[in-house]
């Protein structure tokens, strides 16, 4: 299990959603993580005497961040975590979860917590870097409570591309990766799943003054530029 062990509180000045009030900015923070567990020592291991920074990327399908994410990775050296990715690695390896997790997807609806969560803990245990995006997750407050629950962790920062719907329509289906889920009638179910389940933890994050809101209208170079300073007046915090 990882352990916070440590939490400092340093006010940054920094461009802030409009949406959020504008009050001092809380980050939570790792001095470094501890383990329960022997056998998944790694995450001691590797993230002794570093700072864990993670950014919670949030927004829409087809709202970009899968693209702002290679952006910021090549900028700013993180590791990009696509919750989404993972999921469809797990359907390719034929595993116990896989065609589940298909249908799941297929329908636009959300896979269970545990899931998840479980993909996205083995790929932080087994990295060694100690910044990573977490790209389009959680996706619902019961994805946000699990991760809390097995990681004990919190984001440091949360990212939302802000996209309206018949923009979003458009990219996906301009997308033509192949994808099960860039069809129409997926898409129409996952905006809803996205208004009814995700809508909800932008909210929490908001009111925890960990959001950051960026206009997802625009060139993917343009809104990169609103995205930029975010992680500039973070930097000093996740080296
Ligand atoms: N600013 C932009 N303007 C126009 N097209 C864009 C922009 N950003 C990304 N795209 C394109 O839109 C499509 C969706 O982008 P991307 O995959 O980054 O979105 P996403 O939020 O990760 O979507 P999903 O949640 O479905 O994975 C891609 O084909 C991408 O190339
Ligand atoms: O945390 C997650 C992330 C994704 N899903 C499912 O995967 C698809 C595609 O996700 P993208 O982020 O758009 O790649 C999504 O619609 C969900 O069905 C999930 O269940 N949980
Ligand atoms: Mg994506």
């Amino acid at each position: 299990m990882w352990k916070r062990v440590a939490s400092l509180s340093p006010l940054i000045s920094s461009k802030r959603s409009s949406t959020l009030n504008q009050a001092a900015y809380t980050f939570k923070r790792f001095e470094s993580f501890t383990t329960e567990t022997p056998a998944q020592g790694k995450v001691g291991m590797f993230f002794k005497g570093k700072t864990p920074f993670i950014t919670f990327v949030l927004g829409g399908p087809g709202s970009g961040k899968g693209t702002q994410c290679e952006k910021i990775v090549e900028n700013f050296g993180f590791t990009h975590l696509s919750a989404g990715d993972l999921l469809r690695r797990e359907i390719t390896s034929n595993t116990e979860d896989g065609a589940k997790i298909l249908d799941t997807i297929k329908e636009g609806k959300i896979v269970h917590s545990e899931v998840t969560v479980k993909l996205i803990r083995k790929e932080i245990d087994s990295s060694d870097n100690y910044k990573f995006l977490i790209d389009g997750f959680p996706r619902s407050e019961e994805n946000r409570i699990e991760f809390e629950r097995i990681t004990e962790a919190e984001p440091d920062i949360v990212l939302f591309f802000d996209c309206p719907e018949e923009e979003m329509v458009k990219r996906v289906l301009n997308r033509n990766q192949g994808r099960v889920d860039d069809n129409i009638d997926t898409i129409r179910k996952r905006l809803k799943t996205f208004e009814s389940l995700n809508l909800p933890v932008v909210n929490y994050y908001s009111k925890r003054g960990k959001l950051y809101t960026i206009n997802a209208v625009g060139t993917a170079d343009e809104i990169f530029e609103q995205v930029r300073p975010v992680f500039a007046a973070h930097e000093e915090l996740s080296t």
